[in-house]
């Protein structure tokens, strides 16, 4: 299955809604916009964003004559498109690069990290690749991670469980330095955005990385911090989102599981709010599972364009 298809899959819920939208008969008349209105609140985009949409094409297809059922659905994804921020650059291409993947528990984390690995070693012949584990909470994290680094030949570093992350981060950049690696894709424990002991901790990785990157023996490594929320989790990802910025100061966004039962409109929620890039997203557990985000391929997908 191509990519495309395989995220219009995973949007069925929501283009399948818009379907139903967009099936008028004749003229488009008061009761579309409502029923346009409420169908991308339902789609998780949240009511203002869905108010601002309805409000703004309903203005274009007046100015520009839209009438058909195409022309509106072609209209309403250039001006989805419009909450997406384009990236400056990609954070695992524009190497050194060092990543810190930080989210809710199960949102995905470590099987995003370990498809990053896979897929950036692949890629890329010569790429010095590192995975770093500082979930030093679930052991099967630091096992899971394992399996991903020997699958994709990428060394794992690794330290006993419930050691102190920020000092598992220290030494991972340590290691990285030594072996001048390019990219070094850091796994951390899930925890809740409203605990703030875990959130402290978190920062405290986050300020300790970034001092140890900055002595590398080549240069400055630049530190993304990143948070990976599961599409499924609807209108609180953009609480996760808000809580984890405030907290680190976030770099971008990872959406996983949009092949589940997500609706999609999330992504656009978050990304509109925290004016932050997507820099990939996950549409299965395997390793071919992750896509690069590209917003008018997302938009199109979710008003069922093709
Ligand atoms: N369907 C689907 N499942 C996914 C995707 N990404 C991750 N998963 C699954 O989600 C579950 C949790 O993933 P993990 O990577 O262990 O999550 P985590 O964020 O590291 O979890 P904690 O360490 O507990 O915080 C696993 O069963 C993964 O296979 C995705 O894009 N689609």
């Amino acid at each position: 299955m191509g990519l495309f298809d395989s995220l219009k899959r995973g949007l069925e819920r929501s283009r399948e809604a818009l379907n139903e939208v967009f099936y008028f008969g004749g003229e488009v008349d008061e009761s579309f916009w409502e029923e346009l209105e409420d169908t991308l609140v339902m789609g998780d985009m949240g009511g203002e964003i869905a108010m601002r949409v309805t409000d703004d094409l309903r203005e274009t297809a007046a100015r520009k004559n839209l009438k058909t059922a195409d022309q509106l659905r072609a209209a309403l994804a250039e001006r989805l498109r419009e909450f997406f921020v384009e990236p400056e650059s990609d954070i695992f291409d524009d190497t050194p690069s060092c990543v810190l993947f930080v989210g809710i528990n199960g949102a995905g984390k470590t099987t995003t990290v370990g498809k990053i690995a896979s897929a950036e070693a692949e890629a890329h012949a010569g790429k010095r690749v590192v995975i770093g584990s500082a979930d030093t909470f679930r052991a099967a994290a630091i096992e899971q991670l394992d399996v991903w680094g020997q699958r994709a030949d990428v060394p794992v570093i690794k330290r006993d469980r419930g050691s102190d992350p920020a000092s598992v981060c220290y030494d991972v950049l340590d290691e990285a330095d030594k072996r001048g690696s390019d990219l070094v894709l850091i796994d951390t424990a899930g925890r809740l955005h409203s605990s703030p002991e875990l959130m402290r901790e978190l920062a405290k990785v986050v300020k300790v990385t970034r001092k140890r990157a900055e002595s590398c023996a080549a240069g400055p490594m630049p530190v993304h911090v990143v948070l990976v929320i599961d599409s499924a989790t609807g209108q609180n990802g953009l609480v996760q989102a808000e809580e984890f910025n405030d907290a680190l100061g976030l770099d971008g966004i990872i959406m996983t599981k949009l092949d589940g039962t997500a609706k999609g409109g999330i992504a656009l929620a978050v990304a509109e709010k925290l004016k932050l890039p997507i820099y990939r997203i996950g549409v299965g557990e395997q390793v071919e599972d992750l896509q690069r985000f590209d917003a008018a391929d997302f938009c199109r997908a979710l008003v069922g364009l093709d």
